[in-house]
């Protein structure tokens, strides 16, 4: 799991931190952090630190005094260094380090594109936690000089540029190779469309103590899926995985009845019980012959695919929240929701319908989306699943908000949602609570497309779904079983009891 503070945390973290060793020394920290790095990227590029060519574009703040530092420690090390004074003053004492180490300063307007032509390294410090998002023009041009050369980039904190706190990359902030952060991972390494600028992450210990602070953010990581996902026991049966209920489909949208169906089918739900439309009925029972028709037992029910207009939306869904069970509302459902929900509510809308849900416009949400789901989750009283290139998920009163596995943005197709509600609904069936059941199916959805990526279908992606699934059971079966690899490849020896419940088992690991 990766934790992300805003600006005004880590402003906290680090005054705290002052007090105790003073700001010099954290400079320093991050500053020894960063050289290594760089120095990493140069020796794997080029073969060797020692004659490399590295240009170092300096802010006025102390992001750029971190760059100032590095710098002198590279130059230290055999480095030619250039800085340029890319916006306002540097910081005084970095950069007479790097002067005295023997890099050199330029300014801004004596340095042009051409004269990156021979650089090895680019560092980007012009910005960090106190910038404002945007660069002026002529230095956006520069950096995208030295992206089209294929220049490593490797950005101080954060690319400059962005805007920490929201995620948003406004057009020419920097795309950096790697990203050397310090203390903390911030909001923008984590929502898109900053975290894709972001390149290889990297985090440096520079003694920050975070634990009693409560993050902003949560990113899952696919071990933590694996960890979390409902994976059957060995006397689990049907109603252990769990019944979906499924209305969902409408005569004029049979297709989304199917998907989010397919979705539950391959979520792993040990009986999916379909009540929707009886044309997306026609398709199931010809496609899903394991889905079941009529009344019956329930585990959890999802709601809304394809729907369109219904009379009767409103009374659908007032009485599925009163009969309590976990319920997924996705798409036109979410404009039958009454005035306040239980937690034990997942709602899973698109920007497009969060703006709605909200009545503000969509580049509003776009603008903020952590805040945007949060608001939702606190107006609502649900639990809020936000789709798209970042998929968060809020809980209402929760001040942390779920950053699900990122995945390639072929999900970015239609029924993709459908298929993301049912595996919502499976994961519920199986008695995992509503913020953790949508991070999951959430996750997986994005796992599945990075492990097949491409234009595959949602119905296609849905058992990709499945088969990423079947490999954290698979995993657990191994570590069970852990002695079956070795008894194989050594001697084909009985499994002894000792290898079967050793300290490296499941239990010892987790
Ligand atoms: N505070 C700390 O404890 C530590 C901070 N560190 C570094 O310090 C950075 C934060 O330093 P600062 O607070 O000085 O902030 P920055 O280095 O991000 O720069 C802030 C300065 O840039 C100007 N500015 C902001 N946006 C601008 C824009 N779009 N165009 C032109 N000028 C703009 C501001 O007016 C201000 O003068 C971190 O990101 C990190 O790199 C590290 O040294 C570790 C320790
Ligand atoms: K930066």
């Amino acid at each position: 799991m990766r934790y992300a503070f805003t600006v005004a945390q880590t402003r906290a973290l680090e005054e705290a931190a002052f007090a105790v060793v003073g700001g010099a020394a954290l400079m320093q920290r991050a500053a020894h952090g960063l050289s290594v790095r760089a120095a990493d990227l140069l020796a794997a590029d080029r073969g060797a630190v020692y004659g490399a060519r590295v240009v170092v574009l300096v802010g006025p703040g102390n992001n750029g005094g971190d760059a100032l530092y590095a710098g002198q420690r590279l130059a230290r090390r055999g480095c030619a260094v250039t800085a340029v004074q890319a916006l306002g003053r540097p910081h005084a004492a970095g950069l007479a380090a790097l002067l005295a180490a023997g890099g050199r300063l330029i300014g801004g307007d004596r340095f042009h594109d051409q004269d990156l032509a021979a650089a090895d390294l680019v560092i980007d410090g012009v910005l960090g936690i106190g910038g404002r998002p945007g660069l002026p023009d002529d230095l956006a041009a520069l950096i995208a000089g030295a992206e089209a050369r294929r220049i490593p980039i490797v950005a101080v904190d954060l690319p400059s540029g962005v805007d920490t706190d929201t995620g948003q990359a406004p057009e020419g902030s920097v795309r950096a190779t790697r990203t050397v952060t310090f203390g903390t991972f911030k909001p923008c390494h984590l929502i898109e469309p900053a975290a894709s600028r972001c390149g290889q992450l990297d985090l440096v210990d520079i003694g920050l103590d975070e634990s009693r602070t409560v993050p902003a953010l949560a990113a899952w990581e696919p071990e933590d899926v694996a960890a979390h996902w409902p994976v059957p026991g060995p006397t689990s049966d049907k109603y252990a995985r769990g019944v979906v209920g499924v209305d969902t489909g409408s005569q004029v949208y049979p297709g989304a009845g199917v998907l989010s169906t397919c979705g539950a089918v391959h979520g792993g739900a040990g009986m999916v019980r379909f009540l929707g439309a009886p044309r997306s009925a026609e398709i199931i029972v010809r496609d899903l012959p394991n889905v079941v028709f009529g009344e019956g037992r329930v585990q959890s029910w999802l709601v809304g695919s394809g729907w369109g207009d219904r009379a009767d939306g409103d009374d659908v869904i007032a009485g599925l929240v009163a009969e309590g069970l976990p319920l997924v509302i996705d798409a036109d459902g979410l404009r039958y929701l009454p005035a306040a929900l239980p937690g034990n509510v997942l709602l899973t809308p698109h920007a497009g319908e969060l703006a709605r849900l909200l009545g503000i416009e969509r580049a509003e949400v776009s603008a903020d989306p952590a805040t945007a789901v949060r608001r939702a989750a606190d107006d609502t009283g649900a639990t809020v699943l936000l789709k798209g290139a970042t998929q968060l998920v809020a809980a209402a009163g929760v001040e942390t908000v779920e950053v699900a596995v990122p995945g390639p943005a072929w999900t970015g197709q239609a029924g993709s949602g459908d298929v993301l509600g049912g595996l919502c609904a499976a994961v519920l069936a199986a008695g995992v609570g509503t913020r953790t059941a949508a991070v999951l199916a959430a996750s997986v959805q994005a796992m599945a497309a990075a492990r097949f990526p491409g234009p595959i279908p949602p119905q296609q992606l849905a058992r990709h779904c499945a088969s990423v699934i079947g490999e954290f059971s698979a995993a657990l079966l191994h570590d069970l079983l852990g002695f079956v690899g070795s008894a194989r490849s050594v001697d084909r020896a009985k499994p002894t009891r000792s290898s079967r419940s050793g300290p490296h088992g499941r239990d010892g690991r987790r």
